[in-house]
């Protein structure tokens, strides 16, 4: 990294160091009222803790071991440009290639309001990988925009290619709740989604969801935002999005848990994935030359506080 960014970080009170997974360097930041972490692996957003709560992120113990596509389940991995499987190749990763590589530092400062404003970039030309994966040049950037409230992602992907890009993709957030069993997600009473732990069945949303136990659905023509409440840690999340078409909500359920090497048996019982997403149907296009861009804003607040 070169010295400019290093005093951009000194001066925001951040730091750089050296990380194990992947033995990537991550990004730290201490603010008055929180603290943030961000993976140069996969340019996740690791944790982001208001002070005096828990994380608003899940992070695995399990690091997903050594293999160059291996996964650790923790904050919000970015699926692009294919979400789930590859179309056509199996022997291509799940939900794209993004989470895979090391994503580069390129600007460390503030909004004009004094918010922390961090961003990460990853292009098809950093790693020769990236062009045998995905033949079509692109930019990828998250700009990260940090306060006590919460935080917000706005991810943009550039075709830099002479053709149209079809896309699908995710902001896979593992939100981290207390107890799976007692979290409630709200907002998507009403909404069809297509349950992929029940052969794709269409299905109308009733209430609530809760609990957030054994959950594969992909929310179709989702309302921008939802809330994850959570009696135990006493708090709500409110979530709200811009650019994406679906909500997947995700959650493996003990059987499942304890069938991956990647996970710890009990890691499902602290997450749910609530994930602003354009999969199925709503994969897009991005025309040459274009871009376009997936947001994600994150709010804490206390359970009793009413909107
Ligand atoms: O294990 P991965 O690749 O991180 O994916 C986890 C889950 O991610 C969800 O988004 C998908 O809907 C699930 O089908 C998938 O199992």
């Amino acid at each position: 990294m070169n010295g400019r960014l290093m005093q951009e970080l000194e001066v925001l009170g951040g730091e750089i160091r050296p990380a194990s997974l992947k033995k990537c360097d991550e990004i730290l930041i201490e603010q008055p009222g929180y603290r943030a972490a961000i993976a140069l692996w996969g340019g996740h957003l690791e944790s982001f803790v208001p002070t005096g709560q828990e994380d608003l992120l899940f992070q695995s113990e399990n690091l997903g071991g050594e293999g160059r596509f291996s996964r650790r389940h923790f904050g919000v991995p970015v699926c692009w440009p294919w979400f789930g499987a590859h179309e056509t190749q199996s022997d291509l990763p799940n939900h794209g290639l993004a989470r895979y590589f090391r994503w580069e530092l390129i600007e460390a400062g503030r909004f004009k309001n004094g918010d922390v404003k961090i961003v990460i970039r990853l292009a098809s030309e950093d790693h020769p990988l990236i062009e045998e994966m995905w033949p079509q040049a692109f930019e990828l950037r998250q700009v990260f925009r940090f306060s006590s409230k919460g935080f917000r992602i706005n991810f943009s992907a550039a075709n830099l290619s002479d053709q149209p890009m079809v896309i699908s993709e995710a902001l896979h957030t593992y939100f981290h709740v207390s107890d799976n069993t007692t979290t409630e997600v709200h907002g998507l009473e009403g909404v069809m989604y297509v349950d992929k732990f029940d052969d794709n069945r269409q299905t109308e949303q009733m209430g609530a969801i809760s609990p957030c136990d054994t959950l594969d659905r992909v929310y179709e023509s989702a309302p921008d935002g939802c809330q994850i409440v959570d009696p135990g840690l006493q708090r709500k999340l409110v979530v709200s999005t811009e650019g994406s078409q679906n909500t997947v909500l995700w959650n493996p359920g003990k059987k499942l848990a304890k069938k991956r090497t990647d996970m710890e048996d009990e890691d499902y019982r602290h997450f749910v994935c609530v994930e602003a997403a354009n999969a199925l149907d709503d994969v897009y296009k991005i025309p040459a030359g274009g871009i376009h861009q997936l947001k994600l804003k994150v709010r804490h607040k206390p359970l009793d506080l009413e909107d």
